[in-house]
């Protein structure tokens, strides 16, 4: 089975066991999510499901529009019931690192209106411990001014190295939906207190966001290479 397959399965099972009718559902970023909107929007259809969809992207509304789904935000929906969203490595106490596709910021703010986030991922996400397998270290949202300075201050406080992420398609570094800039923080130490190092890096002006999510995740689901789902809960 493919990682795109093992992505697919563990999308599935999430959106089946906890997308209900007349909910409010927050809709995460990245590959993964792909095939959750497009289970949603399969249960939507044959079962003629009322489901309000809030975005963490661009990417995110792009794709609840292209299935038909209803849109809708914060504004008007503050509440969510539960976000399905991917993440790029989990740790064994289900601390997250997420981010690697330039989104976190309103994917952190809708997870903290939902009264559950369930990560969907495949096989290679699944860690003991963060750094074990997902190697690119952890995303910092920044106000552009201000990437100097905070690169200097994580390194000081915490050690390991910074980059400012580059952009592919695009001369110059990575612009986030929201106009900031990330950071890559490439940590050494396996073993920190990762609340503590979030709300840390958090208190350094500039700092927009972290790509760290402490116990904001209820459950994940790792697709596995068999087809097989395995499931961890907080
Ligand atoms: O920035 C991107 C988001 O945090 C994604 O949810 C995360 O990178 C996982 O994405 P994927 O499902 O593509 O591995």
């Amino acid at each position: 089975m493919s990682l795109e397959q093992a992505k697919q399965v563990a999308a599935y099972r999430a959106v089946d066991e906890y997308v209900m009718n007349n909910s409010v559902f927050g809709v995460g970023s990245g590959s993964t999510v792909v095939y959750a909107v497009q289970r949603l929007a399969e249960r939507v259809e044959t079962e003629n499901l009322k489901v309000t969809c809030v975005p963490t992207s661009f990417q995110a509304k792009q794709l609840i529009l292209k299935h038909n789904l209803t849109l809708g935000e914060l504004d008007t929906n503050p509440r969510i019931d539960v976000t399905i969203d991917g993440a790029d490595e989990v740790d064994a106490n289900m601390t997250l690192i997420k981010g690697g596709g330039g989104c976190l910021l309103q994917e952190k703010i809708v997870a903290s209106c939902s009264n559950k986030m369930i990560v969907i991922a495949d096989y290679t996400k699944d860690s003991s411990k963060l750094g074990d397998r997902y190697k690119k270290g952890i995303p910092i949202e920044v106000v552009p001014m201000a990437y100097v300075p905070i690169k200097n201050k994580v390194i000081a406080l915490f050690g390991g190295d910074v980059k400012l992420r580059s952009a592919i398609a695009k001369a110059g570094p990575v612009v986030t939906d929201n106009g900031n800039f990330i950071l890559d923080w490439l940590f050494t130490n396996q073993d920190l207190d990762w609340d503590d190092v979030n709300k840390t890096i958090k208190m350094i002006p500039g700092v927009v966001e972290t790509g760290l999510f402490v116990k904001m995740c209820q459950k994940a689901y790792f697709g596995q290479p068999e087809g097989n789902v395995i499931e961890r809960s907080a």
